[in-house]
């Protein structure tokens, strides 16, 4: 099967609560809650993947000192595996903004099984609720 790689961050604010995004319509899962971030290029450092992606989305900048590994995710879909590392980031410069009229929402770590995930995101919400 194929194997897909994609980085995802968690952004963490001041109170630990969570960031998530919705995916828009059109989209695979559409609807969904989920970490933003997106697939990596070939070529390109998981780490680069995510500081571009979290620019394009959510227009905010990051520095790769100020993303620490958290866990990750490895769930067979029915097409494609999914190998993603999850990211923490409790640091950044500009304001978190919906930049492709995506919703996004901040969440307590508690709270994150009230908003459907992809699957391969549920096994990672205990990760969130042991930091907060
Ligand atoms: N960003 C992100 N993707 C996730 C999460 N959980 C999860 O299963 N995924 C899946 C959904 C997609 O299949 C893939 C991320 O791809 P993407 O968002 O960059 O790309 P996409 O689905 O828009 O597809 P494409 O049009 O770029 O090919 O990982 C998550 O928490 N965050």
């Amino acid at each position: 099967m194929k194997l897909v790689l994609v980085s995802a961050c968690a952004l963490l604010d001041a109170d630990n609560r969570v960031l998530i995004a919705q995916r828009p319509e059109g989209k695979a899962m559409a609807g969904l809650w989920e970490f933003p971030g997106g697939k990596v290029e070939s070529g390109e450092r998981p780490e680069d993947s995510l500081i571009r992606e979290l620019h394009e989305e959510l227009g905010i900048s990051v520095k790769i000192e100020c993303l620490a590994p958290l866990t990750f995710a490895s769930h067979a879909y029915e097409d494609f595996h999914l190998l993603m590392p999850l990211f923490i980031c409790r640091r950044w410069s500009g304001t978190v903004t919906g930049r492709e009229g995506q919703a996004i929402k901040w969440v307590k770590a508690v709270r994150l099984r009230d908003y459907p995930m992809p699957a391969a995101d549920i096994p990672l919400i205990p990760h969130l609720i042991d930091i907060a």
